[in-house]
């Protein structure tokens, strides 16, 4: 870990002033308090509050005064007092893709991770319950949700409680209100680049630490405090990571007052990415191998020793995950986009987007789904040689360095779940080099942006698509971004110092030595200004 961490903190030929993007919250429509269903012949649903009779729709938003919890009382203890627990919905574990007349089942309270055969699992929620209420019910009581600091529905996952962990109380939920994460209209890049009018960034990476892992891991933790709560064998919570996944991990874990231990690839991941569970307390194990082999050993210590197991092997993570699907379909107001690309490492984030979009289907809020894009990178690339051969053959490979290292697998667990996702949405699997995916990153940071090299994966998978006429230039298109760029420095920095071997890095703008005397510094300035001066023919 030492050896990593001296490297990382080599000082670099220049030093970039960056700032943290401001963390927005998307446009809330004007709340009123109901939780009514459109349709009053429905059954009456869940309100925030049973104490409180449901005001109409026409009623005026109370006075804040009125409006306040005492003063000695947090959100939480607001929370306890005012929620009646009644659980109209539920949820268990199946098989992964089951057969119907399977009747293999778990309580999310237990602690498994596969099927009796071996296979991943699925949180099966009760979708007749769910389908009591209408669609136009969901939107709303999302909708009223939105920007919020109510415990616990302040959270962008939790907002979408009834559709992620129906039965848990909230008291037990472990949250930092992670998600409601903006959704950025690429204006300035669509339009030079791609010829685009209507493509869009949706920014997981702005949330608490950094990355979409947050979603899922305020579930896992919420049902690892539960779990404890009811004294079951849960002493700590593990990982394998190639950095995001611990970092989410340790803080909530940190949050939570729980034990975490993280199995790190050594010399792997970024140092920000290192500091951060260092930072958050968790164990932290530099493991020289990749992150296969972490999570192989993670796999093997868990079955073991009374460790939860952290990764999206673990199905509870992929029900937070698919709230950043939901959420962008209530950002367009729920009109549905007609591409959502995503990179793709591990797999549970490109099934937890598929879910999210179906269950908003099923349920009624919207009429289709999108098509998905998992963009891999070429040096790891075991998903995109699977679908290049007609989904003939799935070979894990040895996944080589690459700048987008959080996605250097080569053994993903969630390759059935991927398939299952992008077979039932006609979704296309693109790869992207080296060279393609920092020019990429470095073409979107120049209008404005600060993207990670996932997102340049994706990126570039978006140029593939939009030059071979796939996607169409008015296709309304959601580019996942995944993680802040902020964690990523080091690369931009070398990308920007021309410092890559065998790559062009033509789109670098590294930084003028300039000596302190006004003369240099003007001629340097009008070499500059005449280089951007608008030409009139
Ligand atoms: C920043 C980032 N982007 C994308 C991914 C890919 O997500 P998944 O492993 O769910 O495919 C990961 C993790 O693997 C990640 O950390
Ligand atoms: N990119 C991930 C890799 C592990 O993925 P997971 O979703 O299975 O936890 C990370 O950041 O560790």
């Amino acid at each position: 870990m030492s050896s990593s961490t001296t490297t990382l903190f080599q000082s670099s030929p220049f030093s970039l002033n960056t700032k943290t993007k401001p963390y927005s919250l998307p446009k809330s429509k004007p709340t009123n308090f109901t939780l009514k269903s459109q349709s009053q012949s429905q059954p009456q649903p869940l309100t925030h509050n049973n104490n409180t009779p449901t005001p109409s729709p026409a009623t005026p938003p109370p006075s804040s005064s009125k409006h306040r919890r005492p003063a000695d009382e947090n959100i939480r203890d607001e929370a306890r007092r005012i929620n009646v627990s009644q659980h109209l919905f539920s949820a268990k574990y199946v098989p992964f893709n089951a057969d119907p007349s399977s009747t293999e089942s778990y309580s999310l309270d237990e602690i498994v991770y596969r099927s009796q055969s071996g296979g991943l699992l699925d949180v099966q929620h009760d979708l007749d319950a769910l389908k009591k209420f209408d669609g136009a019910y969901w939107r709303n009581l999302f909708d009223s949700r939105v920007g919020k600091t109510t415990w616990p529905y302040g959270s962008g996952v939790w907002s979408k409680k009834e559709w992620v962990l129906p039965e848990i109380d909230d008291d037990d939920i472990v949250s930092a209100f992670e998600g409601n994460s903006n959704l950025f209209w690429a204006e300035r890049f669509g339009k030079q680049f791609l010829g685009m009018n209507d493509l869009w960034v949706k920014n997981c990476g702005t949330s608490h630490t950094g990355s979409f892992k947050d979603l899922g891991m305020t579930v896992l933790v919420s049902q690892v405090n539960r779990l404890r709560k009811m004294n079951r064998p849960v002493v700590g919570v593990g990982c394998a990571s190639t950095g995001d996944t611990s970092a989410a991990l340790s803080a909530y874990c940190a949050s939570a007052g729980i034990p975490s231990i993280v199995f790190l690839p050594a010399n792997r991941i970024s140092i920000a990415q290192l500091v951060q569970p260092i930072a958050n307390g968790a164990f932290v194990l530099s493991i020289d191998t990749d992150f296969d082999g972490c999570m192989q050993l993670i796999r093997e210590v868990t079955a073991e020793l009374p460790i939860y197991l952290a990764n999206s092997l673990n199905s509870l993570r992929l029900e937070g995950q698919k709230t950043a699907a939901i959420e962008i379909l209530q950002q367009f107001d729920w009109q549905v986009p007609d591409w959502v690309i995503v990179p793709g490492g591990n797999l549970g984030n490109i099934y937890a987007f598929y879910k999210g979009f179906q269950m908003c289907k099923e349920l009624g809020l919207v009429d289709r789904i999108p098509r998905l894009v998992c963009a891999q990178a070429a040096n790891a690339n075991p998903l995109y040689l699977y679908f290049k051969s007609g989904w003939k053959e799935f070979k894990a490979v040895r996944a080589q360095t690459t700048f987008a290292s959080a996605i250097q697998i080569g053994d993903p667990v969630s390759i059935d779940r991927a398939v299952h996702a992008l077979k039932n949405c006609n979704g296309i699997v693109e790869e992207a080099t080296e060279e393609e995916l920092m020019d990429a990153m470095a073409q979107a940071d120049s209008t404005g942006m600060f993207t990670c090299p996932h997102t340049g994966v994706a990126l570039t998978a978006l140029f593939k698509l939009r030059n071979s006429g796939v996607i169409k230039p008015t296709d309304r298109t959601v580019v996942v971004s995944t993680a802040h760029g902020l964690k990523f420095t080091q690369s931009k920095i070398d990308y920007h110092s021309k410092n890559i071997k065998d790559l062009a890095c033509q789109f670098a703008n590294p930084p003028m030595q300039v000596k302190a005397d006004f003369g240099s510094v003007m001629d340097v300035l009008s070499k500059y200004l005449q280089s951007k001066a608008p030409k009139y023919h």
